[in-house]
């Protein structure tokens, strides 16, 4: 009911999350010239999701965030765009790959007991979600920061995500519920799992996307390594048809996943929802 959980029965040994961590700190610690090498902006443009930077500026009044970011989309192989992977650490890549994997196994085992409570066929998301899904990954750097009254480090936003697979070293999360923000705590070596729009979506409002935000920090520095699984872009996102009918009509609009990621983008620059632009 909180729309997020804490995962321990993941199969990952706290020694891999440690070293995850470690090479996620050792990039963000590398010169600012050595990690422009993986910018996200490439001739004054941005071209795409991936890369190291802050997320895009398209509002003159939007408010910016405390943090530093490097995106990579993980899954499929296929597309993924290695020369924006860093090779420092040397380490980096061969635990991204191998964090990819072993996530994905913790994914299934909640996509499927997702699906049974949805009384839909356990194999139902996984088979949506199939071999060609997008998954992105997002590593956060949140720095010190002076003035934690006066800035966030992430705004208050919901995942574009079927769910969210967080792993942080801090406390800062916070989640919303009827309007009061509440402490995410971190148990040690536990995975922070949320319900995103598209979650939200499919189990035409079973599932709720977590409103959520981080707050910053004066004594000290934070990271969080994000697992956003989303489908292929060319899916017509709606509600599952078994799951829509008389007494439960679609709540949500249908719209193909890539429009709805345009949209996502702009929402969350402004610090709006794009949910809320699909609900009927
Ligand atoms: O840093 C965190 O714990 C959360 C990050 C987050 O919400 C996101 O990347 O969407
Ligand atoms: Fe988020």
């Amino acid at each position: 009911s909180w729309d997020l959980f804490l995962a321990v029965g993941h199969g990952m040994e706290p020694s891999f999350l440690a070293e995850a961590m470690k090479a996620t700190r050792e990039f963000f610690n590398l010169p600012l010239e050595e990690k422009q090498k993986y910018s996200n902006i490439v001739d004054g443009e941005k071209l795409g999701m991936d890369g190291y930077g802050n997320d895009m500026v398209v509002k003159e009044n939007q408010v910016l965030d405390w943090n530093d970011r490097l995106n990579l989309l993980v899954e499929p192989e296929a597309l993924r765009t290695y020369r924006l992977w860093p090779t420092q650490p040397p380490s980096f890549r061969d635990i991204l790959s191998e964090y990819t994997v072993r996530c994905k196994a913790a994914a299934n085992l909640v996509f499927r007991n997702m699906a049974k409570i949805l009384n839909l066929q356990e194999e139902h998301l996984v088979n949506m979600i199939g071999e060609n899904s997008i998954t992105q990954a997002i590593f956060n750097y949140y720095p010190q920061c002076p003035r934690p009254d006066h800035v966030l480090g992430l705004k208050a936003h919901t995942d574009g995500s079927i769910i969210t697979v967080n792993f942080a070293d801090a406390e800062g999360l916070q989640l919303q519920r009827n309007g009061v923000w509440y402490n995410v705590p971190i148990v040690p070596n536990a995975l922070i799992m949320n319900v995103g729009d598209i979650m939200e979506i499919l189990s035409n409002g079973f599932f709720k996307s977590l409103v959520h935000r981080v707050v910053t920090n004066a004594e000290k520095e934070r990271l969080s390594l994000v697992l956003v699984y989303t489908l292929e872009l060319e899916t017509e996102l709606e509600p599952v048809s078994d799951l829509v009918d008389d007494k439960r009509p679609a709540r949500y609009m249908k719209i193909k996943l890539h429009d709805y990621m345009e949209k996502y983008h702009d929402t969350y620059a402004t610090g709006t929802l794009a949910i809320d632009g699909v609900k009927i």
